[in-house]
């Protein structure tokens, strides 16, 4: 388990983290979001025991992170500007890993390289993209408990991204590793994260548990019959509504069967519950938080 509690981080008199806190549960992945400037970069090292926070602590697995070099064995940082030793090549950087980190798998590591199809060649010579698949084949041979990663899927085309999303849920599921992933979109996000944090201007702003979150807000398309009586409606929390000639469409925080039951209870002429993209979950909940999402994501 990695847990942040309240850290705080000045950079000469500018406040850059004012007391953010989360968790990253073991065998799950945290998305943390927030626009540029927003703070991420700055939690993220403080996570992996790179900086020091001014106030709060961090703790892994319930000890400090900083200067333990026995907590850093188990935590692999993929920086969002990466680094890889001059002249080395790919095969040259798998040796240089394997006498860093004890859990090192050298037959995945050369299985994970056949599959990018990353030719042994000098890492700097690769293009960026490239260099960040090398980046990936690296952390996931190295078999760490916990993955820190700055944006990493951003420069990636899309066959890539998804190749990695894959490997990333696999070595979850399989090997219970922690991940904690940042980002600046939220539908990058949408079918990797179990959990999302948001944060802007140094404090986290919103934070939630993706399938609770989906499950607890509904999408109601639904049609009455003439002068019919819209009085239950009262009794719901409606985060948006939208009339076009007879349909109205609500977006509801409530139970699905609920609202099922309450609206079946109606007969309606019309009644679909519609699917809701995170994106639209946090742009209502955003929006009643007095927050306006568009000016805080992609
Ligand atoms: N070493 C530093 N010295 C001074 N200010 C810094 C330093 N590192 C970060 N900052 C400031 O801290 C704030 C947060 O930066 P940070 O890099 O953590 O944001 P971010 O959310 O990762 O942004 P981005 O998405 O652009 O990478 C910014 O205002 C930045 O200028």
């Amino acid at each position: 388990m990695i847990k942040a509690v309240e850290i705080s981080k000045k950079f000469e008199r500018k406040q850059v983290l004012d007391q953010v806190g989360f968790q990253v549960r073991p065998g799950t992945i945290y998305g943390l979001l927030g626009s540029n400037g927003a703070g991420k970069t700055t939690i993220m090292r403080i996570l992996a025991g790179i900086l020091k926070q001014d106030k709060g602590c961090v703790l892994i697995d319930g000890k400090a992170v900083f200067e333990n070099v026995e907590i850093k064995q188990r935590i692999i940082f993929m920086p969002d500007i990466l680094y890889f030793l001059p002249q080395y090549t790919v095969k040259q950087m798998g040796k240089y890993y394997a006498d860093m980190y004890a859990n090192w798998d050298q037959q995945r590591y050369d299985q994970l390289i056949s599959q990018f199809q990353l030719e042994n060649k000098k890492v700097s010579s690769f293009s960026k993209g490239m260099q960040r698949q090398v980046a990936f084949c690296l952390a996931l041979a190295a078999k760490p408990d916990y993955l820190i990663m700055d944006e990493p899927l951003d420069g990636l085309d899309a066959v890539v991204r998804q190749r990695i999303k894959g490997l990333l849920i696999n070595d979850v599921a399989e090997r219970n590793m922690s991940v904690l992933i940042s980002s600046h979109n939220l539908r990058e996000m949408e079918n990797l994260c179990d959990d999302i944090g948001i944060v802007h201007k140094g404090k986290m702003i919103l934070e939630r548990n993706l399938d609770d979150m989906k499950s607890e807000v509904q999408k109601v398309q639904f049609a009455l019959r003439k002068g019919q009586d819209t009085q239950f409606l009262n009794k719901l929390n409606i985060l948006h509504q939208e009339k076009r000639g007879s349909i109205h469409l609500l977006i509801i925080k409530a139970d699905r069967h609920e609202v099922e039951a309450l609206f079946a209870a109606q007969h309606p002429v019309v009644l679909d519950m519609l699917p809701l993209s995170l994106e639209e979950i946090f742009i209502y909940e955003m929006g009643g938080a007095g927050y306006a999402i568009e000016n805080i994501l992609d």
